[in-house]
């Protein structure tokens, strides 16, 4: 239990770095914009093996037979904790060894057009949050598995959850992320590779996800596949 707490704690600062290395907040140590000196292509090289360091580590270690092979070492109540630990460790290396890579495809230099942008930003990391509620936050972060193994229960079977985000889209999280890496007033070419990269790998990611989904829940994901779409309403239902 104290080690999952801890580990909550660590990923609720990482998220927030995220938040700050994502927005360029001047006082970040370091950001999309702020970080190691190196010459473009090797910026570029560095930068796409940090991702990919996080989205192996993030797909591989939540895939169903990952999670089976891992808990004949370590207890089941602690393997979410474990998975978080990872990311974490993850996007600390991705923060510190993130090299800025210059150059602009876009800047919008109008007041407004920036207070869009800015919006957007905050809307999706708000969505990402909120959304972590409404599936249901403290088991996404593995409290909840220490908590039950704490008093001696065992977890009840998963549910498949559709409220709030979730009737309009399928994958309001990652709806979020994606507002929140592309909404930018000044796209520097060090900020376009993140953000494509971290998309790719969402996408990816997804189709390994759903085809989880589809064996826990069956028929129940099958026909919200049908009826919902993936990030905008309406848009990328699969029959
Ligand atoms: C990082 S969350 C992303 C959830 C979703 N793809 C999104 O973008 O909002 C991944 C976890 O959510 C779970 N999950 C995804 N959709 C779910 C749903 N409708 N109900 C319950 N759990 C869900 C997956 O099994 C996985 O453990």
């Amino acid at each position: 239990m104290a080690i999952s707490v801890a580990v909550y704690f660590a990923f609720f600062g990482a998220f927030l770095y995220l938040v700050g290395f994502v927005g360029e907040f001047a006082f970040m140590p370091t950001h999309l914009d702020k970080g190691g000196a190196a010459p473009p292509l090797q910026s570029v090289i560095i930068d796409i093996a940090l991702i990919a360091l996080f989205g192996l580590q993030h797909s591989v270690m939540a895939r169903p037979g990952f999670k089976a092979r891992i808990t004949k070492i370590i207890p089941a109540a602690m393997e979410r904790s474990v998975y978080c630990l990872a990311t974490v460790a993850a996007l600390v290396i991705l923060f510190a060894g993130w090299h800025p890579i210059e150059g602009t495809l876009w800047r919008i230099e109008g007041e407004l057009g920036q207070a869009i942008m800015n919006g957007l930003f905050w809307a999706g990391f708000g969505i990402v949050f909120i959304s972590t509620w409404l599936i249901n936050h403290f088991e996404l972060f593995g409290l909840q598995q220490a908590w039950l193994n704490l008093r001696g229960s065992q977890p009840s079977a998963p549910v498949m959850r559709t409220p709030m985000f979730y009737k309009l889209v399928r994958h309001p999280i990652y709806a979020g992320f994606f507002l929140a890496f592309w909404a930018t007033a000044t796209m520097t070419y060090g900020h376009l590779l993140f953000a494509v990269g971290m998309t790719i790998y969402i996408m990816i990611g997804i189709a390994h996800e759903e085809r989880d989904l589809m064996n826990l829940f069956g028929d129940q994901y099958a026909e919200y596949r049908k009826s919902v779409g993936a990030f905008i309403p309406g848009i990328g239902k699969k029959a």
